[in-house]
């Protein structure tokens, strides 16, 4: 666990960066820092390694006042990716991530091996090894970033905007492979981002700044979305918060109708002899021989946003659950689902209709 514990950075010109920061980062989980350019994000990151040094408070990791603690020990502890990289251009990709296992002393021939064990882990090839980061594209460099800060296998990481010189695509790409290696390493990490977007689909625990160095809120992605703590946060984390907050919870907890309601009114779902769903048809709508596509199914395993979205872009407002095998058991209509949502909202915020 890493504190904040009354944490103030004034530089030297007078300008206060970070105002008074109280948090914790969870062991073994990520945590954002998100907020308008300028807010003290960095400076936060940077202090808990002691590349900058607060002016007041303390950061503590799991205990221990860092400030206590030999500067380039506790930073050859910690894992640091920034954005571009900033590989050693001199080098090659193995000889990047070999790095700090190289100033400790580690073997060289185990280092080699782990290195290249973690070139794999991170999703390049061993071909990749023997390269200078000027043959790599944006998102490869990234991912040499990221194993070499993984080398000394340090427990914390701290990562200031790590994708966010690559395009969306390669973007999205690096974050779910990022979120499938710490499924398997369970690092504590510190994630440094502007993008709110990001900031959610990384999060464990997110903590929004704002201007003058203030923390706005400290909380899960689905509280930051579900309750804003003031106008602020509301504002920075965008108007499609309410649809984008159903990604949190599972679809397992709607009730459905059966199959069969759906011939109560005009349309009627076609399926195939084994039963999967094959489109919509009936008057108005389409002949049964040509059914209107379904245009996608959700399964248990899907998030109410899912089928929010599936209800919302069903040609006849209905959207499909299917079970593993592919076959239709169910069905829910729209207004169906808002009410469920409606009584779910009630139920969190303790209030009833
Ligand atoms: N060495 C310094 N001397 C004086 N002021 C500084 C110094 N470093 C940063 N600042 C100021 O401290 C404030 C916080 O900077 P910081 O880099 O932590 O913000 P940030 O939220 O990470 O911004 P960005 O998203 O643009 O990187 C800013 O006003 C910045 O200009």
């Amino acid at each position: 666990m890493i504190t904040f514990d009354k944490v103030s950075k004034t530089f030297p010109d007078g300008t206060l960066a970070v105002d008074n920061l109280n948090f914790e980062l969870p062991t073994g989980k990520i945590t954002v820092f998100v907020g308008p350019s300028g807010c003290g994000k960095t400076t936060s990151l940077r202090m808990i390694n002691r590349m900058i040094e607060p002016t007041g408070g303390r950061i503590m990791i799991d205990g221990q006042d860092v400030t206590q603690q030999d500067a380039a020990l506790l930073r050859r502890s910690i894992g640091y990716v920034i954005q571009h990289a900033g590989l050693f251009p001199h080098r090659t990709v193995i000889e990047n991530v070999m790095t700090v296992p190289n100033l400790i002393g580690t073997d060289k021939k185990k280092s080699r091996a782990t290195a290249m064990e973690l070139l794999l882990r991170v999703g390049l090839t061993e071909s990749m090894a023997d390269k200078y980061p000027v043959q790599l594209s944006g998102g490869q460099e990234q991912r040499v970033g990221v194993a070499r800060a993984l080398a000394a296998d340090p427990p914390v990481m701290l990562m200031d905007e790590p994708f966010s010189a690559v395009d969306p695509i390669v973007r999205a790409g690096l974050q779910t492979e990022f979120l499938r290696l710490q499924g398997e390493l369970g690092k504590t990490i510190a994630f440094v981002t502007h993008d709110i977007d990001e900031a959610i689909k990384l999060g464990d625990m997110v903590a929004v700044f704002k201007e003058g160095g203030h923390l706005a809120q400290y909380a899960s992605p689905q509280e930051l979305l579900e309750n804003p703590a003031n106008d602020f946060v509301a504002d920075f984390v965008g108007r499609d918060r309410g649809f984008r907050s159903l990604s949190f919870d599972s679809s397992e907890v709607l009730e459905l109708d059966p199959l069969d309601s759906v011939r109560v009114g005009n349309e009627r779902l076609v399926l195939d002899s084994a039963g999967r769903p094959r489109g919509w048809a009936g008057p108005g709508i389409a002949d049964e021989n040509s059914p209107l596509s379904v245009a996608g199914t959700f399964t248990v395993a899907d998030s109410l946003r899912v089928v929010t979205d599936l209800a919302i872009s069903s040609p006849v407002g209905i959207a499909v659950r299917v079970n593993a095998s592919g076959v239709a058991d169910g069905v829910i209509r729209h207004p169906s689902l808002v009410r469920q949502l409606d009584e779910r909202r009630r139920l969190r915020a303790g209030t009833t209709a």
